[in-house]
């Protein structure tokens, strides 16, 4: 029996989201580590209150069943995106929202290109620090550094939240083909501009999510921290702008390195969980009661 993200055991057939864990970090560049997030987010959720305040509803009651990790090739970073790929199928075939828990952000690529081929066209909102938009970095163009160059090549549309940290070459390839760049200290300097950025997306979006995208003062336990990061408070309301008027078709929370600093976990457990509970909302799966 695994009980996370709430005291329910739903059984797979019953589940509508499966979080998936996806421990694969071969691919970082800096601190090592993520390959622990997952874990680490697992067994943080079981100390979260089922009921979540702020939206009155326990999104454990939309039904989640946490996978099996997904296994990867030490010597392959290629064989392990196929990995990767066949278990967001199986899942997705299976009708289920999935939320995967990375490991290094490299595995967007895979994650998305499964949904693509289940779920049809979708735009990306990527939250992060980095704009990881390197065509290959340290030698490899599975870097984590890459995922959305990658991604730019196969024609999504990308709209990036809270960046910080991008080269010249980053910054000329996003305005070339029209990504819509929303970096940190604009956000800092006029606050969360909502409206531009829902009407950036189109109407099904994909979000990743680089925990790095926090301030380090809110998530200490990351590969790569960067100074003048996003709050806690910013991700959620962004997170909620675009669950209230957009249909989200997946989501995946990475990079997460567990250091033995546990408000981290408990942050990064409480904003997965919190995601889940406005995907139950927006499908209609969860109706708010009201205290
Ligand atoms: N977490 C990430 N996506 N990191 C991206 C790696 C790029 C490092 N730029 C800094 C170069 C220093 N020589
Ligand atoms: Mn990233
Ligand atoms: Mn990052």
């Amino acid at each position: 029996m695994r009980l996370y993200f709430g005291e329910r055991d739903t059984p797979y057939e019953e589940a509508r989201v499966v979080v998936l864990p996806v421990p694969y970090d071969l691919s970082l560049s800096f601190l090592p580590g993520a390959r622990r997030g997952p874990e680490a987010i697992l067994l943080a959720s079981r100390e979260l209150e089922p009921f979540l305040l702020e939206l009155e509803v326990a999104p454990e009651e939309v039904g989640i069943y946490a996978a099996e990790p997904v296994p990867w090739v030490a010597g392959s970073a290629e064989e392990s995106h196929a990995l990767i790929r066949e278990a967001a199928l199986t899942h997705l075939r299976a009708g289920k929202f999935l939320v995967a828990l990375g490991g290094d952000h490299s595995i967007t690529h895979p994650l998305v290109q499964a949904h693509r081929e289940v779920l049809g066209a979708f735009s990306l909102l990527h939250i992060d620090a980095h704009a990881d938009l390197y065509p290959e970095w340290q030698g490899s163009v599975y870097s984590h550094a890459s995922p959305f160059y990658r991604l730019l090549g196969e024609g999504f549309p990308l709209v990036q939240v809270g960046i910080r940290a991008m080269d010249q070459d980053s910054l000329a390839l996003a305005r070339a083909k029209g990504v819509a760049l929303f970096p940190a200290h604009r956000l800092h300097r006029e606050g969360l501009p909502l409206r531009e950025i829902l009407e950036a997306l189109g109407e099904r979006v994909y979000i990743s999510l680089d925990f790095d995208a926090l301030d380090p003062s809110v998530m200490p336990s990351v590969g790569t921290p960067l100074p003048g990061g996003l709050s806690y408070r910013q991700v959620v309301d962004l997170l909620e702008a675009v669950f209230r008027e957009k249909e989200v078709v997946g989501m995946d929370f990475v990079e997460l390195s567990p250091n033995g600093q546990f408000h981290a976990e408990m942050t990064a457990a409480q904003l997965v969980y919190h995601a889940i509970g406005l995907k139950g909302l927006q499908a209609g799966w969860l109706e708010a009661r009201g205290l």
